[in-house]
């Protein structure tokens, strides 16, 4: 366990978040996906008002389901030997998060953080394209994986975008992000999210901040 590593596991540990196992992690994240269905129809639906209303019990009823068994706070799963975390709820790319953009990263040999993924309309900002608060919220996890990944975690201190130009919906996007430097303990990450065309559409730099506690 690296340094780093053992600064987050003392992070995550303060804050009493469970660990599931892989089945129910698969089990949860299936449902979370179905869900993730159910809000696209929700937003695309023509039925009408008797139909939407039937439904909305239905789903009333699964929710208190659910909620018969409750921990206080969400899951979490994991953390690396170079302090990467699996953040099974996160907003972006957590598998149990319904609400959070499919955006799986992968951090390749060289540091890079990577991910290659396609939004849908619930992320729609201006029409036809991406929100850029989700932009930027996927670029802050990705440059915060990247962070993670030099072995050198912390918080976002610092986060500066530059919209280059709109960046669509429904189709395949590319984002990446890697470290550029560190000083003590802020590390300097660098990032982009790239359209189908290879063009730039956002352009990110973050510093962060390892706490001291
Ligand atoms: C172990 C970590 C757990 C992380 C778990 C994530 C796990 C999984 C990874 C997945 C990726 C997630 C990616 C999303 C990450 C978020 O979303 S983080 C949430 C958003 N960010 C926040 O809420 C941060 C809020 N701010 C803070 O907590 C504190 O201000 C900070 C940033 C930790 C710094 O606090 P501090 O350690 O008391 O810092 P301090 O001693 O005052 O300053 C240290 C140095 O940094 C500089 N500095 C500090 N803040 C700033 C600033 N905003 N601007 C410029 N300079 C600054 C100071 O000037 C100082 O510089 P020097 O004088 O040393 O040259």
């Amino acid at each position: 366990m690296t340094g780093a590593g053992a600064a987050m596991r003392r992070v995550l540990e303060s804050r009493e978040r469970a660990s599931l196992n892989g089945e129910q992690v698969a089990a949860l994240a299936e449902l979370a996906q179905r869900v993730r269905e159910l809000n696209e129809a929700v937003v695309h639906t023509e039925v009408g008002a008797d139909e939407v209303a039937a439904i909305r019990d239905e789903v009333a009823a699964l929710t208190a389901r659910l909620s018969a068994a409750r921990r206080e706070h969400p899951p979490l799963v994991g953390v690396g030997e170079d302090g990467t975390v699996r953040h099974l709820a996160s907003p972006v790319g957590g598998v149990l998060n319904p609400i959070a953009p499919p955006v799986a990263i992968v951090v390749q040999p060289d540091g890079t953080a990577r991910a290659e993924f396609t939004l849908n309309v619930l992320y729609e900002g201006p029409p036809g394209f991406v929100h850029g608060g989700v932009s930027a919220m996927i670029l802050d996890q990705l440059l915060g994986v990247a962070a993670s990944a030099n072995g050198t975690p912390g918080m976002t201190a610092t986060l500066d975008l530059r919209y280059r130009r709109p960046t669509p919906h429904g189709v395949p996007l590319v984002a990446e992000a890697k470290v550029d430097r560190t000083e003590g303990r802020k590390t300097f990450v660098d990032a982009r999210i790239i359209g189908p065309d290879g063009r730039t559409t956002v352009e990110a730099t973050a510093m962060f901040v390892m706490p001291l506690r």
